[in-house]
């Protein structure tokens, strides 16, 4: 590793600034040539008025086309200016001598968020290209890329790194690393924001495999707390959308994820890689329209870590029932019983043609890869057909339609509720079905139906999206999967980590949730960024997990038992005014000047957030709590929040208050104790009153106040 000489820098500063020229002269010619778009079509439009009456519709349709055909062009001139916008504080963060076999010296490439041209060839290089993929990759050395008509070998003379900031050189580095250390800890040292931020100049050799990864269909990534798995889906976002150009466009992409404040949370990192914002789901969006047609409605959830509603007791066990693989296993099997239980044949006459009751059955069975109504269908269709070639002079020849209602006539069970009601009056049930109103399910009941309707009526297939992302997998249940898979065909990639379930899931292991996936590829990130090491240290204790971290240093977690539920408040409240005076105390001091970071507050349940924001709103200002349908509060420098909606979230400084035996005694508290103390990235206290939860590590962590 070297770092450069001066005048090494003073070159790279005078590139830099003929860059910057460049980039400028591209976005003012876009410019140029959108207000020409503009007068173009603005005279189109004129002369189509002016002349109305006298233009024949031949040449009306003519100027249709033509009108249409300048939108397009200035959309796309609109799209590439936005993109080139994005390289205007930094227009790229590397630099790669690459010398191909054969020529006589190396060519310097420039890699960046995208691409640029300029009159005598690329000045950046957009990071998704094959060229760009040898910088996370290679070392110096002997290397090769890519391209259309082949590969390319050569050598790789130099690595050299940047950092580009507003336009000015902070740094530049030579190395002979992937990405060297020293910028790595630069860049996760900083303060946490309120939006997530992209991370293509560090990205991690494990990291580009994944994001490049074009092979597999369905990939499943398993990573521990912090390994950049949220950053690494939406970088191969950015990816794909890269190299499908033309075929795979961004509402094409859609991503489930676990709440609207996490959606927010994400929102600028495409934006800031130069790509349009993807479509936004979660599971109940998906099942709405699914359920109108079977007049149905659902209500909320139920969380487990909150108190008791409506249903009591009661329906939280039916909710844990109804998550869990053998629930879905049994589905699946009463749902083939009671489907061929379903249909009773009886004999079928078609004008000359006559099929006894045991034909028909033999038939439906044998169709048994389909759905209830498509096997219907199918046979009705052979039928027909039958009839036609057996009495070609027949005179009413039979219609599908008629011989589809005649076999309907033969079932037993009319409509998917039917049937779903029906399963569960079953001896081998391992749980109810309760309805809380007129057209009303449980959510827990939800896409269990759903896989039945499907089963039954067919499924609604979603023919829009391509290639789905499911973050946070393990909050997911097998029959929500099952049904997830049969609605989106196409690509998928599944992100999560089984030690962050939120405990309305059974406990994966990756095995199991590989298992839910026919032919999917499963990748692993062992590696955590976020946390400095004494905190993942102390995180990973309480999950029972090794855990390995970049190496940064920072203070160990404290632990304050109070006597009281008041000391423990106040002290929290001191706390925040500590915090609010001195910051989190990022270890390499790089917190940016004035932003002072974020402090999160987090609690097991929504109502003990509500509860603890309440007191502290009473001792100071500006405290505030945020709720999933919050918007904007990330951007606060105290946040109080339920661990259910801190996950995937990161915060400077955590304190996870009331972290005792009552709160977090059972063995489901060890997961939501993990995933609060993960979010941290500087500092970590933990404040109880009375017992402590067993779950938190022993001595060697503790401090009393
Ligand atoms: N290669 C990298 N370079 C710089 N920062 C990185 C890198 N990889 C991850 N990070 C940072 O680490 C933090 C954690 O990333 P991210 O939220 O994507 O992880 P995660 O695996 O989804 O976490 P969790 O499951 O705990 O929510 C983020 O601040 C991210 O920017």
């Amino acid at each position: 590793m070297t770092s450069v000489f001066p005048d090494v820098h003073e070159e790279e500063v005078a590139h830099l600034a003929r860059t910057l020229e460049l980039l400028e002269s591209r976005i003012e010619a876009l410019t140029g040539a959108l207000d020409g778009h503009d007068t173009d079509y603005n005279d189109v439009k004129s002369y189509m008025s002016d002349n109305r009456g006298e233009i024949d519709p031949a040449e009306m349709y003519q100027n249709e086309l033509i009108l249409r055909d300048i939108d397009a062009r200035g959309a796309h001139a609109m799209r590439l200016r936005e993109r080139l916008e994005t390289m205007r504080g930094s227009p790229y963060f590397a630099r790669l001598d690459f010398a191909p076999d054969g020529a006589s010296a190396a060519e310097a490439h420039y890699i960046g968020r995208q691409g640029l041209q300029s009159a005598e060839g690329t000045a950046v290089v957009d990071w998704r290209t094959p060229l760009g993929g040898m910088f996370y990759e290679r070392e110096p050395g002997r290397a090769s890329y890519e391209v259309p008509s082949g590969t390319i070998g050569g050598t790789i003379e130099r690595k050299r790194q940047f950092k580009v900031e507003n336009g000015r050189l902070r740094f530049v580095l030579d190395t002979a690393e992937a990405i060297r250390d020293e910028i790595l800890l630069e860049e996760i040292g900083r303060t946490s924001s309120a939006h997530m931020r992209s991370i293509i100049a560090t990205i991690q050799r494990e990291q580009n495999a994944i994001i490049r990864n074009e092979s597999d269909g369905t990939l499943i990534i398993q990573g521990v707390a912090g390994s950049g798995k949220t950053s690494i889906a939406l970088h191969r976002i950015a990816y794909l959308l890269f190299r499908r150009r033309g075929r795979l466009k961004a509402e094409n992409i859609a991503i489930i994820s676990p709440n609207g404040l996490f959606a927010e949370y994400v929102s600028d990192v495409l934006p800031e890689l130069g790509e349009e914002a993807v479509v936004a789901l979660d599971l109940a969006a998906v099942a709405r329209g699914r359920l109108e047609r079977h007049r149905l409605g659902f209500t909320d959830p139920i969380d487990p870590v909150e108190p008791l509603g409506p249903g009591g007791a009661a329906a939280r066990e039916r909710a844990r029932a109804k998550s869990t693989l053998a629930f879905h296993h049994w589905l699946e099997r009463a749902l083939d019983e009671a489907i061929q239980d379903c249909f009773v044949p009886r004999e079928l006459r078609l004008g000359n043609l006559r099929i006894d009751a045991e034909e028909l059955r033999a038939h439906f069975d044998r169709l048994s890869a389909l759905g209830v109504a498509e096997r219907l269908r199918v046979m009705a269709e052979h039928l027909c057909q039958r009839a036609r070639s057996e009495s070609p002079l027949f005179s009413s020849a039979p219609k599908v339609g008629e011989v589809v209602k005649r076999l309907t006539a033969m079932l037993t069970v009319k409509s998917a509720r039917a049937l779903y009601r029906g399963l569960f009056r079953r001896e081998d049930a391992p749980t109810v079905f309760r309805a809380p109103g007129p057209g009303l399910l449980e959510w827990e009941d939800v896409y269990p139906f759903l896989f039945v309707a499907g089963r039954f009526g067919g499924w609604e297939t979603d023919q829009d999206v391509l290639h789905l992302v499911i973050d946070e997998m393990q909050d997911h249940s097998p029959t929500q999967y099952a049904v997830l898979r049969r609605i989106f065909r196409h690509d998928m990639t599944i992100l999560g980590d089984v030690a962050q379930a939120l405990g309305n899931t059974e406990d994966y292991t990756l095995e199991r949730l590989g298992g839910l996936f026919e032919g999917a590829r499963v990748m692993e990130l062992t590696r955590g960024y976020r946390s400095t090491v004494e905190i993942a240290r102390f995180a990973s204790a309480i999950r029972g997990t090794a855990v390995t971290t970049i190496d940064r240093h920072g203070d160990r977690p404290r632990v304050l038992g109070f006597d009281t539920p008041v000391e423990e408040i106040d002290r929290i409240a001191a706390e925040i005014d500590r915090f609010r005076s001195t910051g989190p105390g990022a270890p390499n001091g790089s917190v940016d000047e004035g932003d002072p970071g974020r402090l999160a507050i987090v609690t097991r349940s929504r109502a003990g957030a509500r509860e603890l924001h309440g007191e502290l709103s009473e001792r100071l200002e500006g405290v505030v709590l945020a709720t999933a349908d919050s918007r904007g509060v990330l951007g606060n420098d105290v946040t109080v929040l339920p661990v259910g909606l801190a996950k995937g979230l990161e915060f400077d400084e955590v304190i996870v208050a009331r972290a005792s035996e009552r709160e977090y005694g059972a063995e489901a508290g060890r997961s939501l104790l993990y995933i609060a103390c993960t979010r941290a990235l500087h500092r970590l206290t933990l404040t109880h009153s009375g017992r402590p939860s067993p779950h938190l590590p022993g001595d060697e962590t503790t401090v009393e106040p």
